[in-house]
C-alpha cells in the first residue's frame, strides 16, 4: 500500500472513532497551561476549533489576556503553507477552505509557538491531519518555532505511517499530560 492510502486508511479509521467531551477538553487545557510554557513566545499560533476538535478557545482568551499576539491560521490553497492572522476576543471572523475560520485582519508576522491540532499521533512523535499538509509545511517554513501537537490521549494510535515531508513533533500534551515521546527504534 502506498503512503497516501496508509494514511487515509487510518484518518478513516481515527474520525469514525473521535469521540469529545467538555470535560477532557478542560482536562487538555489544564495540562497544556501546566506543563507548556509560553514564556519567552510573544507571537502564539492557535487554531480554531473543526467540529469535533478539541476546543482550546478558553486558552486563546487566556494567553490573549497575559499580553501574548494570539495568532489563527488562514487555510492557504493546498501546497501552500498556513498564514496567520492575528485574533483578539470577539474579533471577526471569515470562513476559510474546508469549513476553517480565520480573523478577518490582515495576515501579519508568524509564531514562535504553535500549538498543532492532529486527528492521531504516535510514540515517537508522528502526526497524522486531515491530509492537507498545511503543519508539515508551515512547520518546515518556521524552522526556529516551538510546535507543540495537541489532543486527548484517545488519538494515540501504535503507528502514524510517515513520509521524507512529514515533521516529527517535539512535544505532545493530551489530558493525560505531556506524552513520552521516544526516539525512533
Ligand atoms: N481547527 C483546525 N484548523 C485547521 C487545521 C486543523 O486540523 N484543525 N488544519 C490542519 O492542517 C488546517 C486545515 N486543514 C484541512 C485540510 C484538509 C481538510 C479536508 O480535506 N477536509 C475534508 C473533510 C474532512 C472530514 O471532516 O472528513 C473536506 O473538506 O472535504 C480539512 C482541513 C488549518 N486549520
Ligand atoms: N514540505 C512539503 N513539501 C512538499 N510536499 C509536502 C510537504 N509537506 C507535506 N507535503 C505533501 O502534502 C500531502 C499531504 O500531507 P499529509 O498527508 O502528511 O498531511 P497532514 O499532515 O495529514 O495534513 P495537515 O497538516 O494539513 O493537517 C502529502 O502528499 C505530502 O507529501
Amino acid at each position: 500500500m502506498t503512503l497516501e492510502i496508509r494514511k487515509r486508511e487510518l484518518r478513516l479509521r481515527v474520525l469514525a472513532s473521535r469521540v469529545s467531551f467538555p470535560l477532557a477538553d478542560a482536562a487538555l487545557i489544564q495540562a497544556l497551561r501546566d506543563h507548556v510554557d509560553p514564556a519567552p513566545a510573544t507571537r502564539i499560533g492557535g487554531v480554531w476549533p473543526l467540529p469535533g476538535e478539541p476546543d482550546l478557545r478558553p486558552l486563546w482568551h487566556e494567553l490573549h489576556e497575559q499580553g501574548h499576539v494570539i495568532l489563527l491560521p488562514e487555510t492557504m490553497k493546498r501546497g501552500e503553507p498556513l498564514r496567520f492572522r492575528p485574533w483578539s476576543p470577539g474579533c471577526a471572523m471569515q470562513s476559510g477552505r474546508h469549513r476553517t475560520e480565520h480573523p478577518a485582519a490582515p495576515p501579519s508576522d508568524p509564531p514562535d509557538l504553535v500549538f498543532v491540532p492532529m486527528l492521531a499521533f504516535d510514540r515517537q512523535g508522528w502526526r497524522l491531519g486531515y491530509g492537507g499538509g498545511y503543519y508539515d509545511r508551515t512547520l518546515a517554513a518556521l524552522p526556529g518555532a516551538r510546535a507543540v501537537g495537541y489532543a486527548l490521549s484517545s488519538q494515540q494510535v501504535e503507528a502514524v505511517p510517515h513520509g521524507p515531508y512529514d515533521i516529527r513533533l517535539p512535544m505532545i500534551v493530551t489530558e493525560q499530560g505531556p506524552v513520552r515521546l521516544q526516539p525512533e527504534g
